[in-house]
């Protein structure tokens, strides 16, 4: 049924920000299930799939799709054209990303709570009935996965790329509500498809929606933006964000504690320290054939690993502590909400294989993936203010405009390095570990990260490539 379709939906598909592009072009997809959601005298219908999308000569992914169809497109969905079907069942039909489309999401929430999902099934964690009559609407935010609200109450993510097997973000979120962790949104149920334990796919999950003032991101960004513009020359030493910075690494800090009450922790002996580095150069190795602009400081790199393996190593007898960590931590995945920092987004590094992201590590590569984001924060505020400035000065830039715009780069790289220490105060203050008291580690941890934001960047964002590689020549100069 869904053959027709492929055609239509292959060129949409690698343009989305999910698709994960290999050397080899996408050469074939292939449907493993198909679902079709369809009500008597409703015009709109729901295609949920999963498919297989082979790459000439390389790897196979697995992705998840709901697509919508309707004869005719409502003006509202105009921007959630795929394109149109030309043959089968649906022949002259639309298709549209159906997640966009409020009435088919509300339709598959109640559906599949009601048990008629057919293959699609949700599994709630408490035994009171979802509220009813919920509006929704999908999140506009860039990101690995799609995400839809219901009414400010409920938030249902759509994994893009789900395996067989428990999620690792089902796993952690009910490990931390065991141990009544409240840094993090409750787990409300999830959605899968039928099968045991082992089998089935989870495909998406419903957690309780946060009520925030804002991502860690974006308030970063914009205090980071007022601090650069501001007028004064010498930066105070404690100023808006730093109290923020704090809090958060207090929140963190809970939430490895919570981590460990949950999963346990461990002492990661030779053989763990050993496959952990040798896994940080594997990548890097990848990374330098992605990334042709990292090529000068690949060796500088390995060294750096290398320091953290040899140390790691040599000082087990005082044990490198490894647990169950976030494993993509940055300020994008912290929401500042009225009961203070809540963190989110449990899934690990999504381009891990799920075992490999289940692995014990140690706590401070979260906290390298934080301080990596106050400098992306500093570097963005930057960014916006020059283009800013760009849009309304004149070819030749004056003195007077060099001696601002350095004034900016300074106060930018200072917002940073003020926050990233708050944040580390604050962590320390909380957590089981002072990441003051290991610097090698902290800065393996943040080259391994800089290396593989410069391949993320490359890939999606090739205007942002400039900020891991500042980032991994700092770091690999000893600044
Ligand atoms: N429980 C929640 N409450 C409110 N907003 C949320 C919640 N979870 C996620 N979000 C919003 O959705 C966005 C994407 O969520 P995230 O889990 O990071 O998705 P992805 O795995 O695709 O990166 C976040 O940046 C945040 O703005
Ligand atoms: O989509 P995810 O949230 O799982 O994470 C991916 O995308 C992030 C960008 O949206 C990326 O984060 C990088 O950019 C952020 C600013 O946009 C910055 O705060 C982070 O420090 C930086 O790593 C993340 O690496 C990627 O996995």
């Amino acid at each position: 049924m869904l053959g027709p379709l492929l055609p239509v939906l292959m060129p949409w598909l690698v343009t989305r920000r999910w698709f994960t592009h290999e050397r080899g072009h996408l050469e074939r997809l292939r449907t493993v299930s198909l679902s079709v959601l369809e009500e008597p005298g409703r015009e709109a219908v729901l295609l949920h799939a999963l498919l297989d999308a082979r790459h000439e000569g390389s790897g196979t992914h697995h992705y998840q799709l709901l697509v919508g169809l309707r004869p005719r497109l409502p003006a509202a969905l105009t921007g959630a054209r795929i394109g149109q079907a030309e043959s089968g069942r649906w022949a002259g039909w639309t298709l549209y990303e159906g997640t966009e489309d409020h009435e088919l999401m509300e339709r598959l929430l109640a559906r599949t709570e009601q048990g008629a999902g057919g293959a699609l099934q949700l599994s709630l964690t408490g035994s009171e009935p979802l509220p009813s009559g919920l509006s929704a609407r999908a999140l506009a935010v860039e990101q690995s996965n799609s995400t839809v609200v219901f009414g400010d109450r409920l938030l249902f993510k759509l994994f893009r790329q789900p395996e067989p097997g428990e999620h690792p973000e089902t796993d952690v979120l009910r490990g931390l509500t065991r141990v009544n962790c409240d840094r993090i949104p409750g787990l409300v149920g999830w959605m899968h498809t039928e099968g045991t334990a082992q089998e089935s796919v989870v495909l998406g999950i419903l957690e309780e929606f946060l009520p925030a003032r804002g991502d860690g991101w974006d308030l970063a960004v914009r205090q980071a933006a007022d601090c650069v513009s501001g007028s004064c020359r010498v930066v105070p030493a404690l100023d808006g964000f730093t109290g923020e910075a704090q809090e958060l690494g207090r929140a963190v800090a809970e939430l490895h504690t919570a981590l460990g009450e949950a999963f346990g922790r461990q002492e990661l002996g030779p053989t763990e320290i050993v496959g952990l580095v040798d896994r940080m150069r594997l990548d890097l190795r990848t990374a330098l054939e992605q990334v042709p602009e990292l090529e000068p400081y690949g060796g500088r790199l390995q060294a750096l690993y290398e320091d953290f393996g040899k140390l790691a190593v040599r000082g087990r007898g005082r044990g490198l502590p490894g647990q169950r960590i976030h494993g993509d931590l940055h300020l994008g995945q912290v929401l500042r909400t009225e009961d203070g920092w809540k963190v989110i987004d449990f899934e690990g590094e999504p381009s891990r294989p799920v075992a490999e992201r289940r692995l014990p590590q140690p706590v401070l590569k979260d906290v390298a993936g934080m301080l990596r984001s106050f400098d992306y924060a500093g570097r963005q505020a930057l960014a916006t203010l020059a283009a800013e400035e760009e849009a309304s000065e004149s070819e030749r830039e004056s003195a007077e405009q060099t001696a601002a715009r350095l004034r900016r780069l300074r106060r930018a790289y200072a917002w940073s390095v003020r926050n990233r220490r708050a944040f580390t105060a604050g962590y320390a203050a909380a957590g089981l570990v002072d990441p003051h008291c290991h610097p090698v580690v902290l800065r393996a941890f943040e080259a391994e990260k800089a290396v593989y934001e410069a391949v993320y960047e490359s890939q999606h964002r090739p205007a942002w490539l400039p900020i891991p590689l500042a980032a991994v020549q700092r770091l690999v100069s000893g600044r």
